[in-house]
């Protein structure tokens, strides 16, 4: 089973996402969160940290496990506190739960969108 570690990374209310890229053959042009594949001799968190240095430049404070969500892989979201400009070559921006109801998103995170619209999700309160 392919293990992919994900960031959710707030900021008053929103949260970063960037478009892959339409040539990628894997969910081309889907609105996603930073985070990729954990290697073998990776714990999720350490893919995560390795991600987002390289992804988009950000350096992981801190982060709080979520529960896994299970599918054609198995995503490990985490809520994280990366401080800093993101910087990426693809498309991004910082979006509302409800603003992300009308991007095109894997299906895998409809259900952690869902909930990042909970009014019990934020900062004070983490999902
Ligand atoms: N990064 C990311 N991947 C997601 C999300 N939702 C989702 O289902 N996935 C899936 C798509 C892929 O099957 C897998 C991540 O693969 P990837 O191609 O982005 O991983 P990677 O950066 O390690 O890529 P590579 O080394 O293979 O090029 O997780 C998401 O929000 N962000």
């Amino acid at each position: 089973m392919t293990e992919v570690a994900l960031a959710l990374i707030g900021r008053e209310g929103r949260w970063f996402l960037q478009r892959r890229a339409g040539s990628n053959p894997v969910l081309p042009g889907l609105w996603e969160f930073p985070g990729g594949k954990v290697e073998p001799a990776e714990t999720p968190l350490e893919a995560l940290r390795r991600e987002l240095l390289e992804e988009i430049g950000l350096e992981l404070e801190a982060a709080t496990a979520l529960p896994v969500l299970e599918g054609p892989v198995r995503l490990h979201p985490f809520l994280v506190e990366a401080p800093g400009r993101p910087r990426t070559d693809l498309a991004w921006g910082w979006f509302s739960p409800g603003e992300m109801a009308n991007l095109p998103v894997p299906p895998a995170n409809e259900s952690l969108i869902h909930r990042l619209g909970d009014p019990q999700a934020g900062r004070q309160n983490p999902i």
